[in-house]
């Protein structure tokens, strides 16, 4: 027996004549939480959708939970969790009237005090819901996702229009829901959450998945950054970097930063030269991104 959650074999999307989602691949084990990235039109939204029965493949095989998401959408749905880029409740009921009309619709569901409570809600149980923030919107689609203990959730853009308290809060009400044992499917532009949640993450471009893997794996592939400014002059040439300059700032990307930094160090001291703002650190999940995101477009950098 698999112990995939979510079993993706050579997708295929097409919307008329253009194609959303071109041939991926990947699974989601179970327990893990997936991320999944990528530019705005990436595709991720139509994968979810697909993995949720409410689009239907063009080609390829998906498997949520060993079962057809759409064949099987009746025995899926007391089993998954789903938080929609846009939540659709009424704005003039309250937090808690909403929590307990979903709570009727839901198998086995938790208690509406346990429910807000998770969320850190408790204190807005009486606010009509149209009166919340952005953020506490969020959180309250975040509840109803979870009412019924899903085995696998769907977190599509969970903490957009949250604030860093609030969005640090869901981090860790989904780690408790991973250290029940939730599997989690998320997708997310920041990539800092990505970072800081996923076991694995996969980063999608043009409908096409384009590096997957841990989030040190896809770093990894990537070398180390050596960044300062330099008002007046050239910078050296380093023996295992290429060399970035835009404006007064420099930027090496670096494949043995020890050897580089201390090259760079012996120039600078050899001639007086002050390195402002030295900073030097491995590549971050953001860069990957950034990497992907502008290849094939104008680079983002000017190199000197
Ligand atoms: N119903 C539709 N009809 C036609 N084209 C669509 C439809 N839904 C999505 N698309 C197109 O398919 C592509 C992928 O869209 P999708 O929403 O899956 O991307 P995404 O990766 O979720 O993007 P974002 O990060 O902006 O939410 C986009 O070019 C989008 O314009």
């Amino acid at each position: 027996m698999t112990d995939n959650v979510i079993d993706i074999e050579g997708l295929r999307c097409r919307y008329g004549a253009f194609e959303a989602v071109r041939g991926i691949s990947l699974q989601v084990r179970r327990g893990e939480l997936f991320a999944l990235l990528g530019t705005n039109g990436a595709g991720k939204t139509t994968t979810i959708e697909v993995l949720e029965g409410l689009n239907k493949a063009t080609s390829g095989t998906v498997r949520v939970l060993g079962l057809d998401p759409i064949r099987d959408r009746a025995a899926l749905r007391p089993r998954t969790g789903v938080m929609l880029q846009k939540g659709g409740f009424s704005g003039s009921l309250t937090v808690l009237e909403t929590v307990n009309l979903w709570r009727n619709l839901t198998a086995g569901p938790r208690p509406a005090a346990e429910a807000l409570e998770m969320v850190g809600l408790s204190d807005k149980a009486g606010v009509a819901v149209e009166q919340l923030s952005g953020g506490e919107g969020r959180r309250l689609e975040l509840a109803l996702a979870v009412l019924g203990r899903p085995e696998l959730l769907f977190l599509d853009e969970p903490t957009t229009g949250m604030d860093p308290a609030s969005r640090r809060r869901t981090w860790e009400v989904v780690r408790e829901l991973l250290a029940d044992g939730t599997t989690v499917l998320l997708t997310t532009h920041y990539l800092e959450e990505a970072e800081n949640l996923a076991d694995r993450v996969a980063i999608m471009k043009a409908g096409e998945i384009v590096t997957i893997g841990t989030p040190e794996q896809v770093v990894r592939a990537l070398p180390a950054r050596i960044t300062f400014t330099l008002p007046a002059g050239n910078p050296p040439q380093l023996s295992h970097s290429t060399l970035h300059v835009q404006a007064d700032r420099v930027t090496y990307h670096s494949t043995d930063l020890q050897s580089d930094l201390s090259d760079l160090l012996a120039w600078a001291n050899g001639n007086a030269i002050t390195l402002t703002d030295l900073a030097a650190r491995p590549a971050s999940l953001e860069d990957v991104f950034m990497d992907i995101a502008t290849t094939n477009d104008e680079p983002a950098e000017a190199s000197r």
